[in-house]
């Protein structure tokens, strides 16, 4: 049962054996070499079961694991319960044990094909008629203006996840996206974002989105006041508000507080985890920027690996492969981090995107049960579009000390087949070599016979490559929405299933409280040297410092 510690499990020991005695047997170039059919048996193909189709390759034969282990890892799945956690969120118990919330983003895109009991459930269709009706008014221009203008400019503000989703979905499908249509994201209190933002915008044809599930972020509620001064310095008259700024949130008291009308608001619920969210009234912006109906398609290709989640057997689930490999990796030989390296610059945000969904939700060192836990959890997520990376960090992935497994994404077909589809056969070209050249690398030997007899001894041992560094390859035909939506419902799934075998709360963020905290009580002692009390000599001297050296 979950919220148990991990180490307790039979098959944690078990793989712990495993790899104190196979370690140095699972070679992948040995592994290869022994199995010809192993690219075949470590590779699964995903086919949605209906609704728009859906196709990708899952490719983790360059892992560092063999049937024995493989198997060992779902045994861990099985002991941990995977299977009845996942059927407790599917059915909206409330699993978010802390917040006594249900987890129910799977039910924002479900479109009433499974009946769950949650409150607010039946009401998802309904949001989605309204963002169906607003962004259509929007795009074709009916929506007007306090002066009669259509609208061309949006401003999403919001941050975290009411920002990151929105963000990097219409980054990724931007070839299906109003390119009269300008969409801008403010997330940062910092000044700079949202005034240089603002040097873009025209007051009469701009539609402020004020991004927020509880719409009580410091950040979002000030960016959203100051965009409002800003516009009614020009407007005026407050009754101008409601024809350009609209409400994303749960909290319809503050919405209406801050003097954005209900019917400009789009509602969600407290079991739609923000960091979950862009499937909900968060992907205002997104359907937008590329429509509803591409909109929909993002949320049905989501939907159709839901359904693959909640019942392809364990051997052929590929979020739980992700997420048992990943555990290995994380658990068992030490690695701090995971990279997504998606080889298509429109998923360049992706990275980012999983960096709050990943690392918020399994950044945790206590269990559901209150255990402090006697294991690694929660892996650093980085990455960032190739070939981009491999003239930056590569060179640690390779021949670094650290072991980094590595996610490679890429699709078939370009969006944008330049010079006869030139740039792309390069693209993919990197996109294969890469994890080729981490699995195998390259040897002492066959270094010296490129290098020749007169090679220096230093110079061959630096151009030695050990390999046996793992990834995965994901190869889609195109990035389209309903792709995008399947992608991103695979690492939702993946990390709901870590989080499991984890034991923790994969869906609170006690985290992100002390420093706000904190920084209020900061905040009210910036005026003075003497107003600064109860700190540390360091936060003491830097604020002194700050307050010496400040302009304004
Ligand atoms: O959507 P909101 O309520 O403004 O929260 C924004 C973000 O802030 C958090 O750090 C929680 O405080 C993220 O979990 C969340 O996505």
């Amino acid at each position: 049962m979950s919220g148990r510690l991990a180490t307790e499990y039979t098959a944690w020991k078990k793989l712990q054996q495993l790899y104190d005695s196979e370690k140095t047997k699972l070679v992948l170039r040995d592994l290869f070499s022994r199995d010809s059919e192993r690219f075949a048996k470590f590779s699964r193909e995903y086919v949605s079961s209906d609704g728009p189709s859906v196709t990708f390759l899952l490719d983790f034969s360059k892992n560092l694991v063999d049937e024995n282990v493989l198997s060992t890892l779902l045994e861990l799945v099985r002991e941990a319960q995977l299977e009845s956690y996942r059927e407790k969120m599917f059915s909206g118990e409330h699993i978010n044990t802390s917040e006594d919330r249900a987890v129910l983003h799977v039910a924002l895109r479900n479109f009433n094909d499974w009946q769950i009991g949650e409150p607010g459930v039946n009401d998802v269709s309904g949001v989605l008629a309204h963002i169906k009706e607003f962004t259509e008014a929007v795009r074709s221009g009916a929506w007007k203006g306090h002066t009669g203008k259509a609208i061309n400019t949006i401003v999403n503000i919001g941050i975290g996840g009411s920002d990151l989703g929105p963000v990097m979905v219409t980054e990724a499908l931007k070839p299906y996206s109003k390119r009269d249509l300008k969409a801008h994201f403010v997330s940062n209190i910092d000044g700079t974002h949202l005034a240089e933002t603002l040097l873009e915008c025209d007051p009469e044809t701009t539609l402020f989105i004020i991004a927020s599930k509880t719409f009580t972020t410091q950040e979002t509620i000030t960016n959203a006041t100051s965009a409002r001064d800003w516009f009614l310095s020009s407007a005026k008259d407050k009754a101008h508000v409601a024809k350009h700024f609209v409400a994303l949130s749960t909290n319809t008291k503050a919405v209406t507080e801050f003097g954005i009308s209900s019917q400009n608001m789009f509602q969600f619920w407290d079991w739609v985890g923000g960091r979950y969210s862009l499937w909900s009234a968060i992907g205002l912006s997104i359907a937008l920027v590329i429509g509803y109906d591409n909109f929909e398609l993002l949320l049905k290709g989501a939907h159709g690996m839901d359904k693959h989640f909640r019942t392809a057997p364990l051997e052929q689930n590929l979020p739980v492969l992700l997420a048992a490999i990943g555990i290995w990796y994380n658990d068992f030989y030490g690695a701090q981090t995971h990279a997504l390296l998606p080889y298509d610059q429109y998923l360049h945000k992706f990275a980012d995107y999983f960096q709050q969904g990943d690392m918020e939700s399994n950044g945790k060192s206590v269990t559901k049960g209150g255990q402090r836990v006697d294991y690694e959890t929660g892996p650093i997520i980085w990455g960032a579009a190739g070939t981009n990376g491999q003239h930056s960090f590569y060179q640690l992935v390779h021949q670094g000390t650290k072991l980094i497994p590595c996610d490679f994404l890429a699709p078939a077909t370009t969006h944008n087949p330049i010079a006869n589809s030139k740039h792309h056969r390069i693209l993919l070209s990197n996109f294969f070599a890469q994890p080729e050249a981490l699995a195998f690398g390259k040897t002492e030997e066959e270094v010296r016979k490129e290098l020749g007899p007169n090679a220096s001894e230093p110079l061959v041992k630096s151009k030695v490559f050990v390999g046996n560094r793992p990834s995965n390859s994901i190869l889609f035909p195109i990035l389209d929405p309903q792709t995008l939506g399947a992608l991103i419902a695979l690492y939702e799934h993946k990390i709901f299933t870590q989080g499991v075998i984890w034991g923790v709360n994969s869906f609170d963020q006690m985290g992100v409280e002390l420093g706000k905290v904190l920084a209020k009580n900061i905040l009210s002692q910036l005026e003075k040297p003497q107003d600064v009390t109860g700190h540390d000599s360091s936060t003491t001297g830097l604020i002194h410092y700050y307050q010496k050296h400040r302009k304004e």
